[in-house]
């Protein structure tokens, strides 16, 4: 392989998993997968493929990637690689490694159809073939008909009618091996399309803005995307390689036909000026300056980039989410003439892409063009001398343009084929990677509850963004035991948030320790803290749903719960927004809040109602109180023990806010307990309102990524620093 940059080695390598095929990996025998009611049964069972080394496609892969001059990374993701000597070995390995897995996907899901799929690529591939030699008997026919005026009319409407049958058995095999190829291919592409799914649900926030793992992804798409049928995003899907079988049997089929009918010096002669004539316009394209192709699988670079900047000011202009800046900054000229630059040049509109078009350039074609067709007839001329017939000659003639055709689509169908090679190394590679998170094998531990709530220490927590160069937080540390409520508040930008999202797991940190109940937390599988958390996050989602499943969606068992989505409603003092709604807790939401500006009257009825499919704006209030309902959904759940709130009541009025709280509180002490009893529930709640941290067991101050006091409100008052200045201010 090319020797890989030092800069460029990254720890993805540590994310790769052992067995991305293994049983337990692919979907079980009880899954959906396995529901499908036409599964043919398998006599024998297909064996896995061979399990290879972990990490060795991704490697091979990144091997494949030309480091790029313009980022100082690698070339854009989707870039065509050059078909260099050591890129074809690097589709070689690839090959090796993932199209026995591939083959797996088409084989164990319908081996009589697969087979039936392959076989016919082969037959459909002899059929120009065998319209050739009908043609010719007929011409034969005819010409001895003219030419001896001997009557052979009954020989000749047997030949006809044989042409009929012929075409009607190609029609129905051509019918049959179109559907085949169909259900093969929706089947396998449900089949990667879901493999995609899977693992894209699994990955975790740092392992998803890791830039490597986001390209590997984008080039996993782009492979999943070639399923979507042949010439679906000029693509080459695994289906189009198997048209190389059709390709390679009707080029053979020619060729024997050319065998049988052509022999001696002539023959060779008239073969060789056949082929250069039919082949010369094909040789001369491929010499001309290459203009952007529409069918081309993979772009250079800067495609890419015209590509992507076209597309952006594409949805900028359609973009409901948008309207509102673009019409208040008055972008529309902006991104009018931004897109008409990127797409003059992505069409190659631009003057200097239309030299190719210059009057000389044209004159000598079309000289050259005479040249060619006069040279075709000599071979006619040269075979004519022979005893050779009409018919063998027009057999004759198709059937070299047809070798010559049939080579040059092998051709690009080849190079097309190796781009597509690298895409599934990358549908291959990203099915190893583990999500960062999850704990080594080995060292995992099982999260046990302990009563009473949810023990937090954090000793020097360090973190980082990525791709920034300032610390988000500073050697945090403080404990928090269980039961204990803590607010963290301080100024802007200072690291609340993302003290928020450590806690919780979402991101990872990059230095220090986190112990949860007084183990690492890495040891923990996320997904198992997860369950015993809820959260409102500052930047809470807002679902194109209704209000049923935006709240539902916070403890799944209970989506279709009516009595929980209520009382999950209640707990957020909700119940007015969901009773002045139109359609109750089913009306949809209008998660882009831009349902009043829209301009169609679609969905109206006819006395001006609403429909029930209309989505309802909300304001950012309503929106709050239908995120923290969505996490009282699961927050009284008994296996729930962090409650997390960042700015929970930012939008609420004092007096909304107040009731959260004593609700939040109520939660934290479980069902049926007094205001005097413990706590079983750790709080967490990040806010801007001290008169509502000084409700909290603990109060953290953070300024630039650092906890710079704790302690309760009176001790932080005492204390003099900057909670109290920031206090006194509030008040
Ligand atoms: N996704 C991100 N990528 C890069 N930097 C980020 C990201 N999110 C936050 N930051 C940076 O991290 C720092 C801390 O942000 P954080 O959101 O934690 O602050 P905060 O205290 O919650 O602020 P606020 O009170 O305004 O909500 C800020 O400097 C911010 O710019």
């Amino acid at each position: 392989f090319p020797p890989m940059p030092q800069s460029l080695n990254h720890p993805l390598h540590l994310l790769l998993c052992d067995a991305p095929w293994s049983k337990s990996s692919l979907p079980d025998s009880d899954s959906d997968l396995d529901h499908d009611p036409e599964q043919e049964s398998n006599p024998q069972p297909p064996q896995p493929p061979p399990q290879r080394q972990k990490g060795e496609v991704y490697r091979v892969w990144l091997a494949s990637r030309v480091p790029s001059q313009r980022n100082g990374g690698y070339s854009t993701a989707g870039a065509q690689r050059p078909l260099t000597r050591a890129n074809l070995r690097l589709a070689q390995r690839i090959a090796e490694l993932c199209v026995p897995q591939i083959l797996h996907i088409f084989w164990s899901r319908h081996p009589v159809r697969t087979f039936f799929m392959v076989a016919f690529s082969f037959i459909r591939g002899t059929f120009p073939v065998f319209k050739g030699y009908t043609h010719a008997l007929i011409i034969n026919e005819v010409q001895s008909l003219i030419s001896s005026g001997h009557y052979t009319w009954s020989h000749l409407i047997r030949l006809v009618a044989a042409e009929f049958v012929r075409l009607a058995a190609e029609k129905s095999l051509d019918t049959f091996a179109t559907n085949n190829e169909l259900f093969v291919q929706n089947s396998a592409r449900y089949l990667v399309e879901y493999k995609q799914m899977e693992q894209r649900v699994r990955l975790d926030i740092p392992t998803l803005s890791d830039p490597t793992v986001r390209d590997l992804l984008a080039e996993s798409d782009l492979f999943v995307s070639s399923f979507q049928g042949a010439g679906g995003f000029g693509l080459l899907s695994p289906f189009d390689l198997i048209r190389i079988f059709s390709l390679l049997s009707e080029l053979a089929s020619h060729v024997f036909v050319l065998s049988t009918i052509s022999y001696g010096p002539l023959s060779i002669l008239a073969f060789a000026i056949s082929f250069l004539s039919a082949a010369y316009p094909l040789v001369q394209s491929s010499l001309l300056p290459r203009t952007y192709r529409f069918d081309s699988p993979v772009y250079s670079e800067d495609e890419i980039r015209l590509t992507e900047k076209q597309e952006q000011m594409r949805q900028l202009s359609l973009s409901d989410t948008h309207r509102p800046e673009v019409m208040l900054f008055g972008l529309g000229p902006w991104i009018l003439q931004t897109w008409a630059t990127a797409r003059q040049a992505v069409l190659g509109l631009h003057s200097s892409q239309q030299s190719s078009h210059s009057p000389s350039s044209l004159f000598s074609h079309f000289n050259v063009a005479e040249v060619i067709a006069a040279l075709q007839n000599l071979p006619f001329v040269l075979m004519l001398q022979t005893s050779t017939s009409l018919g063998s000659l027009a057999l004759y003639r198709s059937s070299v343009q047809s070798i010559v055709y049939t080579i040059s689509t092998l051709f690009i169908t080849l190079q097309m084929a190796v781009q597509g090679v690298f895409l599934m190394g990358a549908f291959c590679a990203s099915m190893e990677i583990e999500p960062f998170l999850q704990p080594k094998k080995g060292s995992q531990v099982k999260y046990v509850s302990t009563s009473g709530g949810m023990k937090i220490e954090a000793r020097n927590l360090s973190y980082t963004y990525p791709g920034c160069s300032e610390p988000a937080l500073r050697n945090v540390s403080f404990t928090l035991e269980a039961g204990e409520t803590l607010a963290v508040v301080g100024y802007n930008g200072s690291g609340k948030s993302t003290l928020g999202k450590v806690l919780s797991r979402i991101v990872d940190f990059n230095s220090g320790e986190l112990f949860i109940n007084d183990v690492d937390v890495r040891r923990y599988d996320p997904a198992e803290l997860h369950k015993a958390t809820t959260a409102v996050f500052q930047s809470f989602c807002k679902y194109n749903g209704t209000v049923a499943e935006n709240v539902g969606v916070g403890y799944i068992p209970d989506l279709d719960h009516p009595t929980a989505l209520r009382r999950a409603v209640h707990l957020a003092e909700g119940d007015h927004i969901v009773r002045s709604l139109p359609h109750g807790i089913n009306t949809r939401l209008d998660a882009l809040g831009l349902d009043s500006m829209s301009y169609s009257s679609a969905g109206m009825g006819a006395s001006g109602t609403r429909a029930p499919w209309t989505s309802h704006g909300l304001s950012g209030g309503e929106w709050q109180r239908i995120a923290l309902a969505r996490a009282f959904m699961r927050a009284h759940q008994p296996e729930v023990h962090f409650l997390l709130f960042d700015e929970p009541t930012s939008a609420l009025d004092a007096h909304a806010q107040n009731k959260i709280f004593q609700t939040i509180d109520t939660i934290a002490r479980g069902p049926d307990a007094d205001e005097s009893a413990p706590r079983v529930k750790t709080v967490l709640f990040i806010t801007h309102r001290l008169s509502v941290a000084r409700r909290a067991d603990k109060i953290a101050m953070m300024q630039d990524g650092s906890i710079t006091e704790f302690g309760t409100h009176d001790e932080l008052l005492k204390l003099g620093g900057s909670y109290a200045a920031l206090y006194q201010a509030s008040v």
